[in-house]
């Protein structure tokens, strides 16, 4: 079932036709199934942070539409748009943006505490994610006193709490050496299976991509084409690679 559905999305900075606009996103169209590990890939330029921007409501596209799960993002405004936010969609940043004056615990439930959920629950669902993710050591630490893996599953398991459709991953594993980059995808790849939430991820990061169903790469702000895996994630990994070095990226990004 289809979960996502992008329709000629147009993203213009400035005044449209004016000298100084800048087009970043031209034209795109995507549709993403419920359960779907897909991300994006691009040039630096090529659009994706405006498009993470505009999939998750941060963003308005200049024309085009966003429709998650038959309610179109168009139609939502100030505290309807806020609240869908908050519990359909759920956000993974590249540098964590967990709050150092909260314990990882706190943290994790923050976004329940804004939807009033009761301590019980919260505390079960906590309990719950934490031995998913393997954090339940150190649920009364402080951001800063763990490392930088362990704040990454903290905030997916922040992300979860209050049962998102779609996750939104902006670079999840751009701060992270190789083996808690291993760590965090091996964790969204679980979200995928186990929990049957749907994960869109951007990333210049071929080992990322690797672990997803399929890529998009997009260049100049349109889809240039897309890639699905189809044997194990090693070959996918090779065809990534290809991929991304006609479409311009550089060896650093690989
Ligand atoms: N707030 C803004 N105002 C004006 N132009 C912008 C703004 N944000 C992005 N752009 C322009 O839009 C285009 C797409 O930028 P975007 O940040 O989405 O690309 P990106 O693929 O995420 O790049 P990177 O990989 O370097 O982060 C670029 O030409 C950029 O300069």
């Amino acid at each position: 079932m289809n979960i996502l559905e992008v329709r000629n999305v147009v993203k213009v900075y400035g005044e449209p036709h004016v000298d100084g606009a800048t087009t970043a996103l031209n034209n795109i169209e995507l549709s993403v199934d419920e359960g779907e590990f897909i991300a994006i890939m691009g040039p630096s330029g090529s659009g994706k942070t405006t498009l993470l921007n505009i999939l998750s409501g941060i963003d308005k596209p200049t024309s085009g539409e966003i429709v998650i799960r038959g309610q179109n993002l168009n139609d939502m405004k100030g505290d309807a748009l806020g609240q869908f936010r908050r519990t359909s969609l759920g956000y993974i940043f590249q540098d964590f943006n967990l709050l150092e004056s909260l314990t990882v615990k706190e943290n994790i439930m923050l976004p329940m505490i804004l939807e009033k959920k009761k301590s019980a629950e919260m505390e079960e669902k906590v309990q719950y994610l934490a031995k998913l993710f393997q954090i339940e050591s150190i649920l009364n630490k402080y951001p800063y006193n763990v490392s930088g893996g362990q704040q990454q599953r903290a905030a997916v398991s922040r992300a979860l709490v209050n049962e998102p459709q779609i996750i939104f991953a902006d670079e999840p594993t751009g701060n992270l050496d190789s083996k808690s980059s291993t760590a965090i995808m091996e964790c969204l790849e679980r979200v995928v299976q186990e929990l049957s939430t749907t994960v869109l991820l951007v990333t210049h990061d071929v080992f990322a991509a690797s672990y997803c169903h399929r890529v998009v790469f997009i260049r100049d702000g349109t889809v240039h084409s897309s890639i699905e895996k189809k044997s194990d994630r090693k070959q996918f990994f090779n065809e990534i690679m290809v991929h991304h070095a006609l479409l311009g990226g550089s060896h650093h990004d690989i």
